[in-house]
């Protein structure tokens, strides 16, 4: 998941600047940028950035390739029984392809970053090593417009000016390049958020001609063709929310695809998007190994559908229901399935509904539910299914086979929003309930007690878990957790162990 940047001050971050560690770093991915030569060099793996003692993105400026909470994660998976727990380094510099950035300043000098840390004074940080490099060309081609066109950025403690954020999105995924130069020529969708109500309002006509500005410059008929779109986001309210309701699309190709999981997805500015692309395809594709072919799953907090469209095509699933809170999502959703392959046999369905509300009804119908929450973790409700997954089998099992008809609201309106993509194979049903759950994790705190919580209700076990960096240069790190159903082999053998050693 994305690092939250806009958040009110906080307690000082501890900042790690010089740790030579020599715990080895079992599985590396290098695709693009080859790790160094020796991994454990310090200063190999530095993050080499000017910005790193005034912004507060980044907390680690050496050892990228070992964010120092990995030690962590490895005792505790270690207590758990988990020995092959693998920690995939992935891309260290220029992983991030999506950065949410508040612009600041004055229009003869504008500022265009990350908050300095516990404060709301915004630090200028032109040649962030974490973003794509594109991003930063976007940014610096941005700030020539302001200065041109004397666009105002916005003032928080007024209220005033026009552009109050910009996010910028990068697509690695343009297939008339060869794939080795798609990730270096990745272009970049702008979205820029206007401090208006909409295109209507007084101060549009400045916003025009920046979106003009910025296609001029760096669209298709430059040298460097930069720019893929620019959209517009309006938003006037003075909390912290970063994005209005409105979004208008202004120039460029109105669709933004990438290639993830082995599947083309459309990702809509307004939709949740992973911010390092690179990791989190590596972590489908190990996610994929993990699910048997032609089983049914849930996706729970799916965003646009990611990974459920992406299991439905390379597990052939016999069904896929993703479960959503964010409409927005929906569109990207649609867009993503067109674009599936022909041959694919699932029932797949998009549901816009909140996951914590009758969990259960949810679960039913699935061999395999897969959870992927915001950093916060699951919600108390869904934990408490889970954790009682057994009785709520034999509650279900003792329903009559079909509702016949459904009265509770919240599942009338979760199936009214919903899109449903029947097959032409009829598939018989199923209310069985998970015997697999696959948790995804951005929070590490709130995985730990997600995951005691669901071990100490011995109804489920840890059969995997596999760590990817998403963030170099931060203290998070992302899991991939698999439970199974059940005590497990090693509980089993514990036990045994113990008697034996009785005596008799
Ligand atoms: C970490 S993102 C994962 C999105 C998606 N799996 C992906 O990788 O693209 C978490 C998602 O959960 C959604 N969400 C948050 N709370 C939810 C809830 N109670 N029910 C359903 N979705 C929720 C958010 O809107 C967000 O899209």
């Amino acid at each position: 998941m994305a690092l939250c940047f806009f958040s009110p001050p906080a307690p000082p971050i501890r900042r790690i600047t010089c740790q030579a560690l020599s715990v080895a770093v079992p599985s590396v991915a290098v695709e693009v940028a080859p790790l160094p030569v020796n991994p454990n060099s310090s200063l190999s793996c530095a993050l080499n950035c000017t910005h790193f003692q005034s912004c507060s993105g980044c907390t680690q400026e050496y050892n990228l390739h070992h964010p120092v909470v990995i030690d962590e994660a490895i005792g505790f998976f270690n207590k758990l029984g988990i020995k092959d727990f693998s920690f995939d380094s992935c891309r260290l510099w220029g992983w991030r392809c999506r950065a949410k950035l508040a612009v600041r300043g004055s229009s003869t000098n504008p500022l265009i970053g990350l908050y300095e840390e516990g404060t709301h004074t915004v630090v200028d940080i032109p040649d962030c090593k974490s973003h794509h490099p594109n991003i930063n060309a976007a940014v610096q081609l941005l700030k020539k417009g302001i200065i041109e066109l004397n666009v105002e950025p916005y003032d928080e403690d007024q209220g005033t000016g026009d552009l109050r954020y910009v996010q910028i999105a990068v697509t690695t995924h343009d297939t008339s390049l060869p794939i080795l130069e798609r990730y270096k020529n990745g272009k970049v969708q702008v979205s820029l958020v206007w401090n208006s109500r909409s295109e209507n309002s007084a101060n549009t006509g400045k916003l025009n001609a920046l979106a003009n500005f910025l296609w001029g410059n760096g669209g298709p008929k430059r040298k460097v063709h930069l720019i893929h779109s620019v959209w517009a986001n309006f938003q006037t309210s003075s909390n912290n929310i970063i994005f209005g309701n409105r979004w208008r699309h202004l120039l460029g190709e109105r669709d933004f695809w990438e290639h993830i999981g082995g599947i083309d997805v459309s990702l809509a500015p307004s939709s949740f998007g992973q911010a390092n692309t690179r990791a989190f395809d590596s972590l489908l594709r190990k996610l994929q190994k993990y699910v048997p072919e032609g089983a049914s799953v849930v996706d729970l907090y799916a965003g646009a559908g990611v990974i459920g469209l992406s299991l439905a095509v390379s597990r052939k699933c016999r069904s896929v229901k993703c479960v959503e809170v964010n409409k927005e999502s929906r569109q990207s959703f649609e867009k993503t399935v067109e674009r599936l392959p022909t041959n694919v046999e699932s029932n797949i369905s998009w549901h816009h509904a909140d996951a914590s509300i009758e969990p259960t009804s949810w679960l039913l119908g699935s061999d395999v539910v897969v959870v992927d929450p915001p950093r916060k973790g699951l919600n108390p409700s869904l934990v408490k299914e889970l954790r009682h997954i057994s009785a709520v089998e034999l509650r279900t099992s003792k329903r009559p086979e079909k509702v016949k008809d459904e009265k509770r609201p919240w599942i009338l309106r979760a199936r009214e929003d919903s899109i449903q993509i029947e097959n032409t194979t009829v598939h018989e049903e199923n209310q069985s309930l998970p015997q697999t759950l696959i948790y995804i994790s951005c929070g590490w705190e709130s995985f730990k007690e997600d995951c005691s919580s669901l071990l100490a209700s011995k109804e489920w076990h840890l059969h995997k878990a596999h760590g990817f960096n998403f963030f170099p240069g931060t203290q998070s790190i992302e899991i991939l957790a698999v439970f199974k159903r059940g005590r497990g082999a090693s509980t089993k053998k514990k036990k045994l162990g113990k008697k034996q050693k009785r005596p008799h």
